[in-house]
């Protein structure tokens, strides 16, 4: 009998993940698929933020959430022919069996034609953070980010700078910063663990910053509020500064609100799932930007499905620049 492994989230999160909140645990695959089944099995892994503060709404004990890009194994779904590639919400597991429902692309999608790009893209630039660079900045009118060198930030730098935009990124690194800068072709970079906010600001944008890309929330947040021009824009993406925090709801960031009031700044946070039904278009989008040589695009890769938490806590440490994925 063939076995996959998953991991189950064993322990409630509070504050930092350990390896304590995780199990790993085998379990049996089926022989063969019934009408309409598709048995996969995970080629790629992703690991993002998200994970840790939507698990709260889970129960301990359910299998940890997230994205994965997978090849069919067995198929009884003219669909999702046998040797295929899926992006699946399949969860921190080796194998999943799914019956995939028509109109439910939340589960299941085949991946899309990716043009030689690696599939691992898929969960990346060509998946969920590439679109919500997309669509965050685009939609919601803001240029300019903080956590730049990342998955989404990376993304969103460069596609500010396709739209003729002067980008300021923040990073926790040096090499990060050069990254942004000699590689991307961010205007400036700055190390918001070492560089004084406000000082770097007065350099970069003597003038004030019109929009931001808020991927970490907190006090960085609000010193760049607090440099915003009249009419700003603010897209609030992630709030990664807090996700650890043991008590999220209680989190404050200094007042923003006379910044909100007497610039008359606009300020929408956004979930990228609010375009699901323009998703492809993104990919799309982003895909043809890779090939015209306007997004370069970098992966932090793990080695071995065992790593998963491992990769996890590296990713929320900043051991990773672009995205962070795990290769089973
Ligand atoms: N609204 C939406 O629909 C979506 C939102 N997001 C959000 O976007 C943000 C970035 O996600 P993603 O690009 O996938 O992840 P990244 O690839 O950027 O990885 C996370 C990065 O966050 C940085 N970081 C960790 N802790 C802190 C901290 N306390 N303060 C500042 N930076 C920190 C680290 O880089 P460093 O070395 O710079 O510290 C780390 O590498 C997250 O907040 C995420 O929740 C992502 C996808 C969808
Ligand atoms: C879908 C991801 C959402 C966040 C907040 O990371």
């Amino acid at each position: 009998m063939v076995s996959g492994k998953k991991f189950i989230y064993a322990k409630a999160f509070s504050g930092f993940p350990t390896l304590d909140n995780f199990r790993l645990e085998e379990f049996e695959l089926p022989d063969s698929v019934k009408d309409g089944e598709v048995l996969c099995q995970a080629e790629y892994l992703s690991v993002d933020p998200y994970m840790r503060p939507y698990m709260s709404r889970y129960p301990e004990g359910v299998l940890m959430i997230g994205q994965q890009v997978a090849r069919v194994l067995k198929s009884a779904n003219p669909k999702y022919p046998e040797g295929s590639l899926v992006c699946g919400k399949f969860g921190w597991a080796t194998h999943t069996l799914v019956k995939p429902e028509d109109g439910d692309w939340d589960t299941i999608f085949p991946l899309p034609e990716l043009k030689g790009q690696p599939s691992s893209y898929g969960l990346g630039v060509l998946g969920m953070p590439g679109n919500t660079a997309y669509f965050g900045l685009l939609e919601l009118g803001n240029r300019g980010s903080d956590g730049a060198a990342g998955a989404v930030g990376s993304v969103v730098g460069q596609i500010a700078k396709i739209k003729g935009c002067k980008v300021i990124g923040f990073a926790g690194t040096q090499e990060k910063c050069d990254y942004l800068v000699k590689e991307l072709g961010f205007d400036f970079a700055f190390n918001y663990k070492t560089d004084d906010i406000k000082e770097s600001l007065k350099k970069a944008a003597p003038k004030g910053v019109d929009c931001y890309f808020d991927n970490v929330g907190g006090e960085i947040s609000s010193t760049i509020i607090g440099h915003m021009n009249l009419y700003g824009r603010i897209a609030v993406c992630g709030s990664i500064s807090a996700y650890n925090s043991k008590n999220m709801a209680k989190e404050m960031a200094p007042i923003i609100q006379p910044h909100m009031i007497f610039q008359q700044l606009k300020m929408e946070g956004f979930v990228v799932t609010r375009w699901a039904d323009r998703w492809f278009e993104g990919i799309k989008q982003n895909l043809q930007w890779i090939e015209e040589g306007k997004i370069k695009y970098t992966e932090t890769v793990t080695d071995g499905f065992e790593n998963m938490p491992q990769a996890f806590f590296d990713m929320l440490n900043g051991k990773n620049t672009g995205k962070a994925i795990v290769k089973v």
